[in-house]
């Protein structure tokens, strides 16, 4: 099927700022992404906080340009069409959802024209039909007519964010980005925003591309999920491997702290700290916090493998064994003291 969106060796590489002023040095979000998401799936993305998820989910909505590589919309380069042509390829087929609605929606403005303003911009139907689209976008999300006139000032954290999900769905896009959507949300109204997305993406036939740092929901809610590590995509693997059948040593680490899961182990340590992005160590970015990693490691990083089904990938020298469970690394990984 092809893909709304892919990614082609995208890099972006953003001039690094001391004190509010640029530096010579250079910080490297995003390295030669290669990423492709199909009509209807859920990709999930996870790392740790600053290895580049939400510069991939700019890249994905064209809202960042890649330094260099090619985003491609429906088989279209997007940074090669005229700007206005690129304005209506992105609105038209993708929605981004931000992590905090309280800042990503206009305060100024009552609900009924936040959701009218991208009909507006890209000049959809008559006002009529705009009218009857916001009502429509409302009850998609479940919003009472009656807060038509409100301000987002006046409303709950989950009642933003509904809005910007109707923001995000009004131009009827094939794709929704999702970066941390409920993370400034309150705990009691996470789940009924998530529960939302999945409806949504079920009723609407959406492809979602759902960042957040809970990985458990990350793999509750995805098809597929990507892992990165320091600006890097090192393993893409279905949701249904992720925790216990994954081949990278970082996406087992990461999912083996994983709350609730069906036998729970101590996790796999990862000690040390994330390195710089804009510094990152030579050959695979994870060696200086991998307890498997060797000379060989450091000298080059790994090409893509392919796992034994063919929709999982990894970038590893040592990858991990697909006998070996969980538990098996948690014993390499804290090796225990002769007694
Ligand atoms: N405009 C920018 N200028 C300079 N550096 C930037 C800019 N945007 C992002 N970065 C840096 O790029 C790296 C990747 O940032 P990004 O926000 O994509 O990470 P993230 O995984 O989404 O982090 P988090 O989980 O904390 O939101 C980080 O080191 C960040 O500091």
């Amino acid at each position: 099927m092809n893909a709304i969106v892919e990614l082609s060796d995208a890099h972006v590489v953003h001039k690094a700022r001391s004190g509010g002023l640029f530096t010579r040095d250079r910080v490297y979000a995003l390295t030669g992404a290669d990423l492709s998401v199909a009509p209807g799936e859920t990709v999930g993305v996870v790392g740790e906080s600053g290895c580049g998820k939400s510069t991939l989910a700019k890249v994905l909505v064209g809202v960042v340009r890649p330094t260099s590589g090619t985003v491609s919309f429906q088989g279209r380069d997007l940074w090669s069409m005229p700007a206005a042509e690129r304005r209506a390829a992105v609105g038209g087929s993708t929605g981004m959802i931000f992590q905090d609605p309280s800042t990503a929606l206009n305060r100024r403005l009552p609900v009924r024209q936040i959701l009218r303003d991208p009909l507006d911009v890209h000049d959809r139907g008559t006002k009529q039909q705009r009218e009857d689209r916001v009502r429509e976008l409302m009850s998609l999300v479940g919003l009472p007519r009656a807060l038509a006139d409100a301000l987002p000032g006046q409303l709950s954290g989950g009642q933003r964010q509904r809005v910007a999900i109707a923001r995000a769905l009004a131009l009827d896009p094939g794709l929704v980005v999702a970066d941390e959507p409920t993370s400034a949300l309150d705990v009691s109204v996470r789940a009924q925003i998530l529960n939302l997305l999945l409806d949504l993406k079920e009723r609407l036939g959406l492809a979602l591309v759902f960042v957040s740092h809970d990985i458990q929901t990350v793999r509750r809610m995805s098809d597929r999920v990507i892992t990165m590590y320091l600006g890097r995509i090192v393993e893409e693997s279905p949701a249904a491997e992720v925790t216990e059948r994954a081949r990278h040593p970082y996406t087992r680490a990461l999912f083996s702290a994983t709350p609730g899961l069906l036998h729970p182990i101590d996790p796999i340590p990862l000690t040390g700290p994330v390195p710089s992005a804009t510094r990152p160590p030579s050959g695979c970015p994870f060696r200086t916090r991998c307890w498997k990693a060797d000379e060989r490691c450091a000298a080059d990083m790994p090409d893509f493998s392919v796992a034994s089904s063919a929709d999982h990938r990894f970038r590893c020298h040592h990858p991990v064994q697909e006998d070996e469970s969980t538990r098996d690394l948690v014993r390499q990984s804290h090796p225990t003291e002769p007694s």
